[in-house]
């Protein structure tokens, strides 16, 4: 029987961008809530060291998948002689900065420690997940966090129950490109640990996505006599925080009701990942 784990979906409640590394990385301040949206990986053991990787979606079906690149440096790291067969049922949208990659990236990881017996630790482990990835660490951690560095300081947070409605426009928003282009604000003032900007802090991408891509402004706009809305990570997904599953209905329900053509998923907030659970990570 293989072994069966889930890839949760995380959104960015505020993200502000703080700063610079010496390598040009970004210093970014965040609230990372994980929620009940989830990619599915069933692994199992193979006794040759390769990796078959094999995916719902034919795409990103290919060794270049994030799933591929954890596994083998896992293999690598641990010097392992035997290697694994992982499927990956992929259910969330892609490239939408709700982090399905680095999840998918971070499940295969607490997987194959379990199945291949490296007993490596958390710690170890997010930080072979940084090597691939900023998001991945807070996968591997699996709480609902508040983030520093390029997102792998983190400390876990308590957040008041929410049910999110998240839009995903079908537009690719470069993360790389965003964070490469002039006009993006880099010097938004450090905050100390508050979990009210949750709700107060805003997303430093907001302004030159939408700028830079009229058809997720126009979202924007069409949220505005609704409730307020906001993009999670680098875009494109866009989401709205309600507190109650019914009230979630109602916003999901209006906005489908402007525009029918919308993509939208209503989304519980999770305080930890259910392949902690899967796997009883006690953390
Ligand atoms: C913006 C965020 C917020 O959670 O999420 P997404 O929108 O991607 O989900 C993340 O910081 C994205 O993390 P992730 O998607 O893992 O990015 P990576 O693959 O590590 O980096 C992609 C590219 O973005 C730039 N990059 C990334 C992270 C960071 N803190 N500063 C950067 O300048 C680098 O140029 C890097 O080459
Ligand atoms: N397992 C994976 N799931 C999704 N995308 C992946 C995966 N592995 C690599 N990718 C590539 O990474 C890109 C962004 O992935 P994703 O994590 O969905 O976006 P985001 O970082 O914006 O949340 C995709 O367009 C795809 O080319």
């Amino acid at each position: 029987m293989p072994l069966t784990v889930s890839a949760p979906a995380k959104l960015n409640l505020f993200l502000h961008i703080v700063g610079r590394t010496s390598n040009g990385y970004h210093q970014l301040q965040s609230i990372f809530q994980l929620v009940d949206l989830h990619d599915e990986l069933s692994l199992s053991l193979h006794t040759q060291n390769s990796i078959e990787f094999s995916c719902s979606d034919p795409e990103i079906e290919s060794p270049d998948n994030l799933v591929v690149k954890a596994a083998k440096a896992l293999q690598k790291h641990c010097q392992l002689t035997v290697g694994a067969r992982i499927h990956l049922n992929k259910k969330l949208p892609m490239g939408g900065g709700i982090g399905g990659g680095s999840s998918d990236a971070a499940s295969a990881l607490l997987a194959l420690n379990h199945l291949w017996q490296c007993q490596l630790t958390i710690d170890e482990l997010a930080d072979i997940g940084l090597s691939l990835g900023a998001d991945i660490p807070v996968f591997i951690r699996g709480r609902s966090a508040w983030a520093e560095g390029v997102g792998e300081q983190l400390t876990p947070v308590a957040l008041p129950e929410k049910w999110y409605v998240i839009i995903h426009p079908k537009v690719h928003v470069s993360t790389a490109l965003l964070f490469a282009h002039p006009e993006l604000t880099r010097d938004t003032a450090k905050s100390t640990i508050r979990t009210d900007l949750a709700a107060l802090g805003h997303n430093d991408f907001e302004p030159l996505v939408r700028k830079l891509h009229p058809d997720i402004d126009d979202i924007f706009n069409a949220c505005l006599p609704i409730a307020e809305a906001k993009l999670t990570g680098s875009g494109s997904c866009i989401f709205i925080a309600t507190d109650s599953e019914s009230a979630a209905n109602i916003v999901k329900a209006k906005l489908n009701q402007t525009n029918p053509e919308l993509t939208t998923y209503i989304a519980k907030g999770l305080d930890s990942s259910p392949v902690h659970n899967q796997l009883n990570i006690q953390t």
